[in-house]
Parts: C-alpha cells; sequence; structure tokens
C-alpha cells in the first residue's frame, strides 16, 4: 500500500521550514511520497531509508537543481557523477584522503589553532565561526599544497566559506557565492596549470599535485578547470568544518564537564561525534529514479526523487536513546551504526557518494576542542540561537568567547 503522503509541491516548505521540513513531514515514517522541485518524489530516512537511498537503481546524475550544484559543488564534480566514472574520480579521494593523511593535516591545524589563541589576550573577544575559517582555512591549504601569501590564504579562506553560507541563501549571500565561486574556480585552475607545467612549488605528493595529474577512466588528464573545481571539492568542504567547530565551541561553553575532559582523545572523538550528529548541516539528499520503480511501497516514473532526511536520520527514535539531547558519551564504545549516523551522507565510500571526508571533520573539530578547552574563557551575553531556515545554520553570533586571566585547569571532570 502507498504510505499517505502529499501531492503538493514541497520546495517552499522545505526552504522555509529548513531542517525542520522532512521530520515533520515524514513524521516518523520510513517514506512518504511527495513533489519536490516540480516533480514527483519520495522522501525517505531512518536506516531502512538510508538503506534504500544508496541503492544502485538511484543515479545522481541531474538529481541536484543546477542552481545549488554548480555554485557548491561546482561544473562536472564527482558528486553528479555514477557508475565507472564515479568510482576513478572517487578513487582520487580516498586515496587522498588515508589515516596518515589525517593525522598531518590534524597536526597542521593544530598548530595553527596554538598560533592563533597564543595571540588572543586577556580580555580580548575572539569569534570561534570566523576564527575556524581562518585557522582551518590556513592549515588545509598550506597542506593542500598551496604556497602563496598570507593575505591570499585569508582570502581564499573566507571565499570557501562564502561559498558554503551562500550556496541556499537569497539573496545577496547566493551572489556573493556565485562570484567567490567563479573566482575559486579560476584561481583553482591556474594552480592545476602551474603544476602542469611546472610552475608550481607545491609538494610532490600533496593533494593539488595528485589531483592536478589525476585521469579520467581513459587515461587523459582531467580538463584542468575539473581538477581545479575538484581540488576545491578538498578544501572548501574542510572549511565547512568550521560550522561544526562554532557548534562545539558552544557545547564546550554549555558542558564544563566534557570541557574539563578534552585532554583525552577518546572524549575529543565521542565529543566530536555527538556534535556531527546532534547538530544540523546538511538538511537532505538527493537522486533519481533511473527506470520506474517501488520506493518503500511508493511507485515512482523513471526520473522521479529519492530525497534522504539526513537531519531526522541522526535524530531517529527508532536508532537513537533520546536523539534530542547532547550524550557524547553514546559515542564512548566507538560503534558507529553507518545506516543510522549519516551527517556526511552513507553507504560504502568506494563506490558510493558516502563523503570521503568525515575523518577530517572529526580531526578539525577534534583539534578545535583541544586547543579551546587548554584556555580560560567565558561565554558573554549574545545571540546564540540557530534558525531552522535558510541553510547551512549556526549560532547567529558565530559564538563569541572572551579570554580570562587564568589558565584553565584541565583534567578528568
Ligand atoms: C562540514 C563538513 C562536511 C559535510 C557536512 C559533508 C557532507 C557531505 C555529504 C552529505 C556528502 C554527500 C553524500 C551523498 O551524496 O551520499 C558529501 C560528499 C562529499 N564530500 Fe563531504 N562533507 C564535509 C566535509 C568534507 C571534507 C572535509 C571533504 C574532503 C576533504 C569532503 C569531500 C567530499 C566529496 C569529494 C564528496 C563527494 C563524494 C561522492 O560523490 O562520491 N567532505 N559530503
Amino acid at each position: 500500500m502507498t504510505p499517505p503522503g502529499t501531492r503538493s509541491d514541497q520546495t517552499l516548505a522545505l526552504a522555509r521550514q529548513g531542517y525542520r521540513w522532512a521530520a515533520r513531514l515524514r513524521g516518523g515514517r520510513e517514506a512518504v511520497p511527495c513533489r519536490l522541485l516540480g516533480r514527483r518524489a519520495v522522501l525517505v530516512g531512518g536506516p531502512a531509508g538510508v538503506r534504500r537511498f544508496y541503492d544502485d537503481r538511484l543515479q545522481r546524475h541531474g538529481a541536484f537543481p543546477a542552481a545549488i550544484r554548480l555554485v557548491l559543488f561546482g561544473p562536472g564534480a564527482v558528486h553528479g557523477l555514477d557508475d565507472e566514472a564515479h568510482h576513478a574520480r572517487k578513487a582520487i579521494f580516498v586515496g587522498l584522503l588515508d589515516a596518515r593523511a589525517v593525522q598531518r593535516l590534524r597536526a597542521v591545524a593544530a598548530e595553527e589553532w596554538q598560533n592563533a589563541l597564543d595571540a588572543w589576550a586577556p580580555g580580548e573577544r575572539r569569534t570561534v565561526w570566523p576564527l575556524a575559517v581562518d585557522v582551518i582555512g590556513r592549515a588545509v591549504l598550506s597542506w593542500a599544497g598551496v604556497r602563496c601569501s598570507r593575505s591570499e590564504v585569508g582570502h581564499r579562506s573566507r571565499q570557501l566559506a562564502a561559498v558554503v553560507d551562500g550556496f541556499a541563501r537569497p539573496v545577496r549571500p547566493y551572489l556573493r557565492a556565485v562570484a567567490d565561486r567563479r573566482a575559486l574556480d579560476r584561481w583553482a585552475a591556474g594552480l592545476v596549470r602551474d603544476v602542469r607545467e611546472g610552475r608550481s612549488a607545491a609538494p610532490e605528493g600533496s593533494p593539488l599535485v595528485v589531483i592536478a595529474r589525476a585521469t579520467d577512466p581513459s587515461s587523459r588528464l582531467l580538463p584542468a578547470r575539473v581538477a581545479g573545481v575538484e581540488f576545491l571539492n578538498v578544501v572548501r568542504p574542510t572549511v565547512a568544518s568550521s560550522w561544526f567547530v562554532a557548534f562545539a565551541a558552544l557545547m564546550l561553553a554549555e558542558r564544563p564537564d566534557w570541557r574539563a575532559r578534552m585532554d583525552d582523545p577518546l572524549m575529543r572523538y565521542a565529543f566530536a561525534q555527538e556534535v556531527r550528529r546532534h547538530f544540523p548541516f546538511v538538511p537532505a539528499l538527493v537522486a533519481r529514479t533511473r527506470r520506474a520503480q517501488d520506493v518503500l511501497g511508493s511507485p515512482l516514473p523513471a526520473g522521479g526523487l529519492v530525497v534522504l532526511d539526513v537531519y531526522g536520520t541522526n535524530h531517529d527514535p527508532q536508532a537513537w536513546d533520546e536523539p534530542d539531547r547532547f550524550l557524547p558519551e553514546r559515542f564512548l564504545d566507538r560503534t558507529v551504526r553507518p545506516d543510522s549516523l549519516v551527517p556526511q551522507g552513507g553507504g560504502a565510500l568506494a563506490t558510493g557518494h558516502r563523503c570521503p571526508g568525515e575523518d577530517v571533520v572529526l580531526a578539525m573539530i577534534d583539534a578545535a576542542c583541544q586547543a579551546l578547552a587548554e584556555r580560560a574563557w567565558t561565554l558573554p551575553e549574545q545571540d546564540l540561537d540557530w534558525p531552522a531556515s535558510p541553510l547551512p545554520t549556526r549560532p547567529r553570533s558565530g559564538v563569541v568567547l572572551v579570554r580570562e586571566r587564568e589558565p584553565v585547569e584541565v583534567g578528568r571532570g
């Protein structure tokens, strides 16, 4: 039997309700038929919905609206590829982001946090979100092989953040995102050409050099613009970890018991996982049916949309105890059910579209939490609300901290 759904198009409701839209429409069900972007769709969620979403009967080509896809991911990006072309491109990212590479990036980020926070004088204010954009931007660009002036690194980091900040926010943030995307695409294609023509100082083996020399399944170099887009698909989402870092700082302020545990790597791991689960970033993902098919009880024609409720799945009461409470201890035994924790997508890493940057994000939150928890600071009065729409959300103030005079006593809580 077809589950009850809605015939009205949901695009406006999604724009208005943001992170609340999918959970409201789903009402705890695995699948609900609806219309989205003028097409027939089925909204799925929870572990069964995740498994159905990452099914070979669906494809990504043509699924995401171009106005978002081109600004956020860039033209020709891995996100919109399928089958052999996708697997070959995906292998570049998976190869770049192994455990040693992530460890190196974490070490650079930790050093950047030390430098930034050592310059933080007693009584001074720092706003975590822009600080994280600057610190993580410096770290990832340097790790990735970009060699340019300090001011250019700062400028590029802000452009990368503006793309994430504005891709879904009409009107001015979106226009800025479009302009910054164009500038970044030109810049990144130039970096790729510099490597290919021997003008680059990027070290051998660095992500920039590896991507510049990457080939397609017929052993041809990727077009410079596409290689540039994929280079940005490493550095931009790393900078996007700053959104989670802002939420993490808020939780360090609200949970002194956890702030006192940040000298322990296991505690930082559990805390970072819970930040990714609890706080919203990606609301939903979308794929397209290759042919007519049944989606968990709802028929869809070829070209219909299957929409995964990402935020609602991370808060699914079937999968999580007290899903709306921030409880890092749920991750202390390190067990993660891959079809229940999907802040960066689910499914298979090498052959599916699962994000290859999960460990990078965990490492970026981890390094920030360690550095912030080592210093004494307070959280002054400010607007810490985070709206459900537009996307992506974060505490409105950016999380302002004031440095105290006394060093904080770091120890087990
Ligand atoms: C705040 C941080 C991040 C969030 C919220 C995020 C989220 C996501 C999501 C939801 C997907 C799509 C999964 C799907 O379509 O099934 C994805 C894909 C992807 N992410 Fe991330 N990600 C983040 C950080 C990173 C980092 C740090 C990297 C690389 C260093 C990265 C690289 C990618 C790539 C290349 C894809 C495309 C994978 C594919 O299509 O096969 N992401 N990410």
